[in-house]
């Protein structure tokens, strides 16, 4: 049997947009329901602005719902963003260091793994130089390396995989091939179509904060398609 990992139910959350002096309620995601199951690759896409990070950041725990519940039972999440919390003026060894630890290792087993972690994001000497030093790229490589290295039960990753190099690209595709053969969990944000139809096993398309479609992935694209056409015209 499938396992569920997360449940999303009933979910809605407001940003408050400052508006001149106002400020305003923007309801982004509403009444979302979505479950995630252990081992698929889900894909989440959708036009800019309609809630695709604003749910990764609520599954990652950073955001709380106004209305609904995640339920993630004794799961390790892991948020991969080009804005990755990084404090920028420690190093990448440093903020490596601290990444793990906040994802639930123990001191000792994620200083055994900083030297794997930097041959995985090739930063090579640069890995004891501040993250405020690093270029889109390389601050990609690191958290993604970070991921990787360290265990998580579901990784999020948010865009990260459009940034890197080339030669990064496919390294960090074939890392997810790997991982996802031995079970991980991932949910994907990508507007990179290519991507999505070869590395998702399932996707959602979210729309003015609602789930409009979901389930396989070549539907879903063509729907997103669809809509993108509709809208130009
Ligand atoms: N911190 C914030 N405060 C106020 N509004 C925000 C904040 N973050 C995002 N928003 C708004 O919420 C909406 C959803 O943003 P979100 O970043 O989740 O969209 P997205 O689908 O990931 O977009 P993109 O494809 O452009 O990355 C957008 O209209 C955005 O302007």
């Amino acid at each position: 049997m499938t396992t569920k990992l997360l449940s999303i139910e009933n979910v809605t959350f407001h940003y408050f947009q400052r508006h001149g002096l106002r400020v305003k309620k923007r309801t982004v995601l509403n009444n979302l329901q979505l479950d995630v199951y252990q081992g698929e690759v889900l894909g989440v896409i959708g036009r800019n602005g309609c809630g695709k990070s604003t749910l990764l950041k609520l599954l990652a725990g950073i955001y709380q719902p106004d209305k609904g519940r995640i339920v993630a039972n004794n799961v390790r999440v892991s948020l991969q963003t080009l804005n990755a919390g990084f404090d920028n003026a420690l190093s990448g060894r440093d903020n490596a260091l601290i990444s793990a630890m906040l994802l639930g290792h123990c001191k000792a087993h994620a200083l055994s793994q900083l030297e794997e972690i930097n041959d995985m994001a090739e930063l090579r000497d640069q890995f004891d130089e501040p993250v405020k030093t690093y270029s889109a790229g390389m601050r990609a490589r690191l958290g993604f390396s970070i991921a990787i290295k360290m265990q998580t039960d579901v990784l999020l990753i948010d865009e990260v995989l459009g940034v890197g190099d080339a030669a990064f690209r496919s390294k960090a595709e074939q890392i997810i091939d790997e991982k996802i053969r031995s079970g991980l969990t991932v949910i994907l944000v990508s507007h990179a179509v290519h991507q999505i139809r070869r590395l998702c096993t399932r996707a959602i398309l979210i729309e003015n904060g609602k789930i409009i479609d979901q389930g396989g992935v070549d539907g879903v694209l063509s729907n997103y398609e669809k809509t993108i056409k509709n809208t130009i015209g």
